[in-house]
């Protein structure tokens, strides 16, 4: 039995301007994501990546089609109710920097003003642990932070309410190998330990491999192929040619599958 489908997009079709002007971005497009999976979605510049995320978040509605998200529309998500369901890391890890690390991580909580402050600092201390990241570092501010810490931080934050789903943008965008390396071992843990499921945009190769249990190419307006990184390599497309061409393509290609396992149903 397949696990449960946690997002299922729908004849979706985003069309940006009217009349003359009008830019079909998506057109006819399906997608479903099930429990446990680590989806990358991948396409060229411009193909529409991050407006899916946005609608799977419930920021933007489509012009057509249905988005819906554990068994409810998208656009309900939208507002206070989004974190909750959906945790989202931004590219640049999108910090507060006039806030210190424990106060980004709690942000959500805050806002939802439902906790007493107290209770909010442990929830948010939680989590600042469970990132790799040290008692010590809840006081220091954004700017004081490396790359890696950031992009800790930011998981942190994103991962507050518990969400069941883990919307991630380029995740290791302007780490150096190692400290990329080290937050996707951390992705793989917290996948597994958390039990979420991720769905993450990345030109990272090398991030596509570590961590994809499944990949999906968005290209001519929709999904053009899904699978794991050695199947959808292997399907005719200028952008798959290009994707996978080169060293590093074929350096990530010949590395043992190190991608997480999906989760067995419960
Ligand atoms: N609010 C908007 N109004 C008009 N056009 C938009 C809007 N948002 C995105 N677009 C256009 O939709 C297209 C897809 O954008 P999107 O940012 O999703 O691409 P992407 O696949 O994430 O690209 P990249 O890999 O370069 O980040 C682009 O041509 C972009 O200019």
């Amino acid at each position: 039995m397949p696990a449960p489908p946690v997002v299922d997009i729908r004849g979706l079709a985003t069309v940006f301007g009217k009349g003359e002007a009008a830019f079909t971005v998506h057109e006819d497009l399906q997608l479903t994501v099930r429990r446990g999976e680590i989806l990358s979605l991948v396409g060229g510049s411009g193909t529409g990546k991050t407006v899916l995320l946005r609608h799977i978040l419930g920021l933007t509605r489509p012009t057509r089609g249905s988005v819906a998200v554990l068994g409810r529309p998208a656009a309900e998500l939208g507002g206070d109710g989004a974190s909750s369901r959906v945790g989202m890391l931004f590219q640049q890890g999108a910090l507060y920097s006039a806030f210190n690390v424990l106060d980004n991580i709690a942000f959500a909580l805050r806002e939802l003003g439902t906790l007493p402050p107290a209770l909010v600092q442990d929830a948010a201390m939680v989590k600042l642990r469970l990132v790799g990241l040290k008692p010590e570092h809840a006081t220091r501010m954004p700017a004081d932070l490396s790359g890696g810490m950031v992009k800790r931080v930011a998981l942190a934050r994103a991962l507050i309410m518990d969400p069941p789903l883990l919307l991630l943008d380029e995740p290791t965008a302007g780490l150096d190998p190692n400290s990329a390396d080290e937050f996707c071992d951390l992705l793989r843990e917290l996948h597994a330990a958390l039990g979420l499921t991720v769905i993450m945009v990345t030109h990272d190769l090398d991030t596509l491999f570590a961590l994809s249990t499944r990949v999906a190419v968005l290209a001519d307006r929709h999904v053009i192929t899904s699978g794991t990184p050695q199947e959808v390599a292997r399907f005719d497309h200028p952008f798959i040619h290009h994707y996978f061409a080169g060293e590093r393509g074929r350096r990530a290609m010949a590395q043992p599958p190190g991608a997480a396992a999906p989760l067995k149903e419960a």
